[in-house]
């Protein structure tokens, strides 16, 4: 249950399509292949993509379990939860904002999470109940912001950072994605959407660069195939690059508790 999980991990971008979900899927696994006991949930009601990610076929149905609750299906060493798995794709995901927290709240209080280290949560893009909810119901330890460096997603970016502020919790940094692309003809490496955006805005808001990724298309289809980078060349750059954001994003994580003030007691 979610009282057996040590850190809630959230991992949110502004913008939609800036890679927030290869991002998840490959943080967790990065964390996990460091030894611990990870889970992600794909809180990304409208758009669920992390079963196709991780490989968990089409149909694949949790166990219900004491009675109300749901087993977590285990991909790729992970313990996952997902709307994918609880709806078909004729399902019309038509719903209103209440009902969109509810399922979330669902998915997050009513699987049966084993003893987790880390629960990272694929948010939606946005600013709106999901987030609100999860501010609301969890102790979570902390965000992972993933931006690409364009205006408009950094913009966007910026009220995610603001919005996670507000409702105290802690920005753990910014993950920049899409950062420089290498032309698989003749290496040229170019910034496709603009240079040191993630670190402009990191610095800005006082947070750090927890990485930066390169636009390359064997990211996207290692993900597509269900296997991301981390798992289908864990020797690989890309695995290298995520294995340091999960480095960074432990750190943090151990910083910030540190922030908490703790009361002591005199004589
Ligand atoms: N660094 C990268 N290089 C190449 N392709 C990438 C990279 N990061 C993500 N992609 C691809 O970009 C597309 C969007 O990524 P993804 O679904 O992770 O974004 P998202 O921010 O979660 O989007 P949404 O908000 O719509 O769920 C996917 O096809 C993914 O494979």
């Amino acid at each position: 249950m979610l009282e057996d999980v040590k850190k809630v991990v959230a991992v949110a971008s502004g913008k939609g399509g800036v890679g927030k979900s290869t991002v998840t899927a490959n943080l967790a696994l990065a964390v996990a292949a460091k030894g611990f006991k990870v889970g992600l949930l794909d809180a990304d009601v409208y758009g669920p993509s992390q079963a196709l990610m991780l490989g968990v076929a089409d149909g694949v149905r949790p166990q219900t379990t004491h009675g109300n609750n749901f087993g977590p299906i285990e991909a790729q060493g992970l313990y996952t939860m997902s709307m994918a798995y609880l709806v078909t794709e004729k399902t019309p995901m038509v719903w209103r904002g209440p009902m969109v927290s509810g399922a979330f709240q669902q998915m997050l209080t009513q699987t049966d999470w084993p003893e987790l280290d880390y629960l990272f949560i694929d948010m939606p893009p946005g600013t709106g109940d999901i987030q609100l909810t999860l501010a609301q119901k969890v102790q979570v330890s902390g965000a992972v912001i993933v931006t690409t460096p364009q205006d408009i997603a950094l913009l966007d970016a910026k009220k995610g950072i603001e919005m996670f502020r507000k409702v105290k919790i802690p920005v753990l940094g910014v993950v920049e994605n899409m950062s420089l692309h290498t032309c698989s003809e003749c290496g040229h490496t170019e910034p496709v959407f603009g240079e040191g955006g993630g670190d402009r805005i990191a610095k800005e808001y006082d947070t750090v660069l927890l990485g930066q990724l390169p636009l390359t298309s064997t990211i996207r289809e290692q993900a597509d195939s269900g296997k991301p980078s981390v798992v289908a060349e864990p020797e690989g750059q890309i695995a290298g690059f995520f294995s340091e954001i999960a480095d960074n994003v432990i750190a943090q994580l151990a910083e910030t508790e540190q922030d908490v003030p703790t009361i002591t007691f005199g004589d």
